[in-house]
């Protein structure tokens, strides 16, 4: 076994922050004689937010905190050119490897702020990963494999029945998927970049089915909900899990995408180097597509309807994609515009009125403003 080193506990911030109410779900529940109605009861709590905390589902923390060694080990000690040779590349079919350094990176020889590794959960057996991520796949596939066999499938089962969907319709969506984990680095001081590509995870929604993270010490994720942006809940050991594009696609806005971002860590977290194991799930191909195509229609409607006429109503899809347009700069413009009595009866399936005097161009995620002209 290569040689591991220790990624640094991060403790948590004694930093007093805004928390978003966590909605937690104990899976050990599942089983259980009346466990049933309490779980759907969760998840119908969850569903404006799409974002809850499992706990009780029998993962180790160790587990964990071995991926997090792998990912520390990974990216500090591989030089610069070999993470080129390990580069993600196309034409595999796999969603594999390092996430490629840009050209300037290359010419000046630096690092992205927040690099990546893809493991592809497929890809085991079919492609060569660096040596490291492949002596250690057993580890990796601890927790991967629960969330295939046992997380997704349970999740996909309560959402169904909470959407009183015909039984197995998420799972036969499911029957195919592609499931990806992104093992990321956020070097130290990663905020002091926030302006430059891949230096900030600036407002956004995942566009798969849903998103898992392990609870972070590392204070810093942030959702969007009723009361504005909110950090989330450190539950040690709890799951994290979000909802993306295409469960609010599958399920009509029963469930809604989760709105989040990361933050500069406070300052008692400042100095560490922050790792996040994030799983997304995507439905088969052509379910994802639609998801795709879907949400691409909304953006373009949107951009044209917004030129016309600044301010004519939007949707609660068009929400989201407003709000992270907005946040993509990391700044707290939206609260000018968006009260939460409008968030709600937007996500309600009603529609509101789009931001006045602001035009929204949603294909480049940009907020103008229209001067009144003199006279
Ligand atoms: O680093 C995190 O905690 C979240 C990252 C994220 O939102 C993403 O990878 O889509
Ligand atoms: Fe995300």
């Amino acid at each position: 076994m290569p040689h591991l080193l220790d990624a640094p506990k991060i403790l948590p911030t004694n930093t007093k922050l805004l928390y978003a109410e966590p909605h937690i779900l104990d899976l050990s529940l599942y089983k259980e004689e009346n466990g049933r109605s309490k779980l759907l009861q969760v998840i119908g709590e969850a569903a404006k937010t799409g974002f809850i905390h499992i706990i009780n589902h029998g993962l180790k923390p160790e587990w964990f905190q071995t991926v997090r060694d792998i990912t520390y080990t990974y990216m500090l000690e591989t030089g610069n050119e070999q993470k080129d040779r390990d580069s993600s590349s196309s034409g595999t079919g796999y969603f594999e490897g390092y996430k490629p350094r840009s050209q300037e990176e290359k010419a000046e020889n630096s690092l992205p702020p927040i690099e990546e590794y893809s493991y592809d959960y497929f890809a085991t057996g079919k492609v060569r990963r660096p040596p490291l991520i492949a002596e250690n796949e057993d580890n990796i596939h601890n927790i991967f494999d629960f969330y295939h066999n046992t997380l997704t499938p349970i999740l996909l089962d309560l959402i169904n029945e909470y959407c009183q969907f015909k039984p197995g319709t998420l799972a036969d969506h499911h029957s195919d998927t592609s499931e990806v984990a992104h093992l990321l680095f956020y070097r130290r001081r990663w905020f002091d970049n926030i302006k430059k590509k891949r230096g900030s995870y600036a407002g956004h929604t995942d566009i798969g089915t849903l998103t898992y993270l392990y609870a972070n010490p590392s204070a810093g994720l942030q959702i969007y909900g009723e009361q504005g942006w909110r950090y989330v809940a450190y539950i040690p050991d709890s799951v994290v899990v979000n909802a993306g594009d295409a469960l609010e696609y599958l399920t009509a806005g029963k469930i809604n995408a989760t709105l989040h971002r990361v933050l500069k860590p406070p300052d008692d977290q400042e100095r560490q180097m922050r790792t996040a194991i994030v799983y997304f799930i995507h439905p088969k191909d052509i379910c994802m597509r639609d998801s795709l195509a879907h949400y691409n229609a909304i953006q373009q409607k949107q951009t044209e309807s917004s030129r016309k006429d600044p301010g004519s109503p939007i949707n609660g899809a068009c929400l989201n994609r407003l709000i992270s347009a907005i946040s993509a700069n990391n700044s707290d413009e939206y609260k000018r515009i968006v009260d939460p009595q409008a968030l709600n009866a937007a996500k309600s399936g009603g529609l509101i009125s789009g931001p006045q005097n602001l035009m929204v161009d949603y294909k480049t995620l940009a907020l103008l403003q229209i001067v009144p002209r003199n006279g």
